[in-house]
């Protein structure tokens, strides 16, 4: 028996890298009865006769688990977010966040088309990735798109990490993902010839090592339509509440109505985003009326 990490999954094989080298598998019928489907980035427990040969016994427990794409253990997201005046939101990219947050995913937000930018919008978005660096967020925007430093610094941010790039339609997502690694022949909604039995089209999902990380080769999206949570725990998903919200007056205030809000005179005093807070306001309202919160631009 052996342990290694699924970096692939294909028409019901399972490719799992252990100890540098890499064991095609199936799954063992018994998976299915327990409603189990192994994921891309799950550590297992394996038994094999020969590399092409073996069999993919157990699915140890994971860290986190998202559904687009299916990926397991992941815990870094690269939020690609387009700058241009069209593109750019920050109520997208706040949304993104707090679901990144509820899942327990560390984010690093990208972004993206910098290059479209005029001089003055382009100093706009820096100073907003300012204010989201000291909120805890890493940042990286470069004045020219893909510049050697700004790949460098993603490849920074993604060792020892299993990631995914996330982001709306047209973002940049695979963009970004080809020039990280040049020649990656993105496989989303790939047919497979040799394994494909004419019944349906079989999605691809790979981890590709970049960096001394690993990246799901299948963009997420960032439809995240409702978040799973109350409420009142929204503001669990805002760090920069957290802190502030251990100096308000009343234990579990949301800042919103309550008197002596250390977040609203935060706010007051230009110390927390109006757009964030803003943001936070009207997710507060969609949780609370279980409206499902829908992506405005598509
Ligand atoms: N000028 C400029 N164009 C970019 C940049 N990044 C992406 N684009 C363009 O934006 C368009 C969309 O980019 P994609 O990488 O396909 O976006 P995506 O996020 O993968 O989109 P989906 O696959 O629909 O989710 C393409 O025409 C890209 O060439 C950039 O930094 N600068
Ligand atoms: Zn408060």
């Amino acid at each position: 028996m052996k342990i290694g990490q699924i970096r692939q999954s294909l028409s019901g094989f399972y490719d799992i890298y252990s100890d540098g080298q890499t064991y095609r598998t199936r799954a063992r019928g018994n998976f299915r009865k327990r409603k189990i489907t192994p994921l891309v980035g799950d550590q297992v427990e394996f038994d094999s006769t020969t590399l092409q040969e073996g069999y993919l016994l157990k699915v140890l427990d994971r860290q986190t688990q998202l559904v687009r794409p299916p990926v397991a253990n992941v815990n870094l997201a690269v939020v690609v977010t387009a700058t241009t005046k069209q593109e750019f939101s920050t109520n997208l990219l706040d949304r993104q966040l707090v679901a990144l947050e509820v899942a327990g995913i560390q984010a690093v937000i990208y972004f993206a088309k910098t290059d479209l930018l005029d001089d003055e919008t382009y100093a706009q978005r820096e100073q907003l990735a300012q204010r989201y660096r000291q909120i805890g967020y890493p940042v990286i925007i470069d004045r020219t798109a893909f510049s050697k430093a700004s790949l460098a610094a993603i490849k920074k941010e993604l060792a020892g990490h299993v990631a995914v790039v996330m982001g709306q339609t047209g973002a940049g997502k695979s963009t970004l993902l080809n020039h990280l690694q040049p020649g990656l022949d993105l496989a989303t909604g790939e047919i497979s010839q040799a394994l494909n039995r004419g019944k349906h089209t079989t999605r691809k999902v790979s981890l590709i090592p970049i960096a001394d990380g690993l990246v799901a080769d299948t963009p997420g999206f960032s439809s995240y339509e409702v978040f799973d949570i109350a409420a009142n725990e929204l503001t669990h998903y805002f760090p920069e509440f957290v802190q502030l919200g251990q100096d308000c007056k009343y234990r579990g205030c949301v800042h919103i109505n309550e008197p002596h809000c250390a977040v609203k005179s935060a706010l007051a005093d230009g110390d927390v985003l109006q757009s964030r807070y803003d943001n936070y306001l009207q997710f507060y309202e969609t949780i609370k009326n279980k409206k499902v919160i829908y992506n405005k631009k598509k």
